[in-house]
């Protein structure tokens, strides 16, 4: 519901019906309306002087004075206290009436005037106009008995009117609390969201190698278990590419450590580029790395080592450096542990850095023992 198109009254549904009750609760009737439409002449003689009296005594106290803050403020206050009186003393307190009492509640606790402040006018003006019909006795204008029915009138009117003024109150504090409430409920779900984002981000970078953006050593183990399971349960093979750069060291003894780790970031790509979506690429500490390909056979490793090779090669990278590979697949019947894997890969890799050493290129060893060069494997006994 958009506020601005509904009408004060409107809002809290307080009907022509509704008002006719609150009078009755508070006893309000037709002859309260004449009583105070009978004092009417009188009281607007004394208007002016009646406002004067009534800003005069609430001026001694200091938070009124700050609460009004100025002469034009002053001035439009007594305008409208005027504008009150008057309608006090009217004799008709139908939806208009009440709609600028309502208007009063929302301004007061706009500008922040505590219901006790609020309440200590209402008995001051009270008081003030009780005076009034004191004197309008005095002065011969109304019997005794016509100047009492006019303050119990006024009694009833003025109790009437507080509590409009104090529903705007609560409504305007319930108004308060609800946005607070929605401010807060979307500050948590941001929150929220924040600290889901960053521990997301958190656990992709605590299995990252900073590097190569490649799963790290960690991340290699868990995921290794979690792929042999699966293949397992699935009775497929798991192959494991398993590779070392060759003579790293001199690499990084000739040129520095920058151009090697350009040299190993670039690798980290170029395998990213050369594996399955559901392969998974680690770099296993240094110059070592792994790849995990659940489903796949030696022979499709093999394959995926022919792209990376060429992919490596293909850099245009004025540092030539090659790099020695031992694969290993599992299964698909009885799979081996992650540890095993490993062990067996990594054995066939230093048989192939062996023959790397003697005739210097990509050398891989496959899990039938054989050696190759990439581009024409050749059998060997291996061992
Ligand atoms: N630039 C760089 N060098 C690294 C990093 N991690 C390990 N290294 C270097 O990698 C080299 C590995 O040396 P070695 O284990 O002797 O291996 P290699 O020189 O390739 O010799 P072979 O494996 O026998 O061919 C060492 O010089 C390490 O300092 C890294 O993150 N950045």
């Amino acid at each position: 519901m958009l506020l601005t198109n509904h009408s004060m009254v409107e809002q809290l549904k307080l009907t022509d019906r509704k008002i006719e009750l609150i009078k009755k609760l508070f006893d309000l009737t037709r002859a309260d309306a004449d009583n105070l439409l009978a004092a009417e002449p009188f009281i607007t003689r004394n208007l002016d002087a009646i406002v004067e009296e009534f800003y005069a005594k609430q001026l001694t106290h200091l938070e009124v004075e700050i609460v009004i803050g100025d002469s034009e403020t002053l001035s439009r206050l007594k305008n409208s206290m005027r504008g009150y009186i008057q309608e006090v003393f009217s004799g008709t307190y139908d939806q208009n009436y009440v709609t600028n009492r309502l208007r009063v509640g929302k301004v007061h606790k706009r500008i922040g005037v505590s219901p006790a402040l609020y309440m200590s006018a209402v008995r001051l003006l009270w008081d003030i106009l009780s005076d009034q019909f004191e004197k309008q006795y005095e002065e011969g204008h109304c019997s005794r008995d016509e100047a009492d029915r006019r303050q119990r009138s006024l009694t009833k009117l003025l109790m009437f009117d507080v509590q409009f003024v104090f529903e705007t109150y609560t409504g305007a504090l319930v108004a308060e609390v609800q946005k607070a409430k929605q401010e807060l409920e979307d500050y948590a779900h941001d929150l929220a969201e924040t600290v889901a984002k960053q521990t997301k981000e958190l656990r992709e970078l605590s299995c990252q190698d900073g590097l190569t953006r490649l799963f790290n050593h960690r991340a290699f183990y868990e995921r290794m278990r979690v792929e042999l399971a699966s293949c397992a349960r699935r009775k497929e093979p798991l192959t494991l590419v398993y590779f070392d750069l060759n003579d790293f060291k001199l690499l990084n003894d000739n040129y520095g450590h920058i151009v090697g780790d350009q040299m190993l970031e670039a690798l980290g790509s170029t395998i990213l580029n050369s594996i399955r979506e559901t392969d998974i690429a680690c770099r296993y500490g240094g110059d070592e790395f792994c790849i995990i390909m659940p489903g796949a056979t030696n022979g499709h490793a093999k394959d995926v080592c022919e792209r990376l090779i060429n992919g490596f090669v293909s850099r245009n990278d004025k540092h030539k450096i090659s790099f020695s590979i031992g694969i290993c697949q599992t299964g698909p019947d009885k799979l081996m542990s992650g540890d095993e894997l490993v062990i067996a890969a990594d054995k066939r890799m230093y048989l192939a850095k062996a023959q790397a050493k003697l005739e210097p290129g990509f050398w891989l060893c496959d899990t039938q023992e054989s050696l190759g060069k990439f581009g024409m494997f050749v059998c060997g006994d291996g061992g």
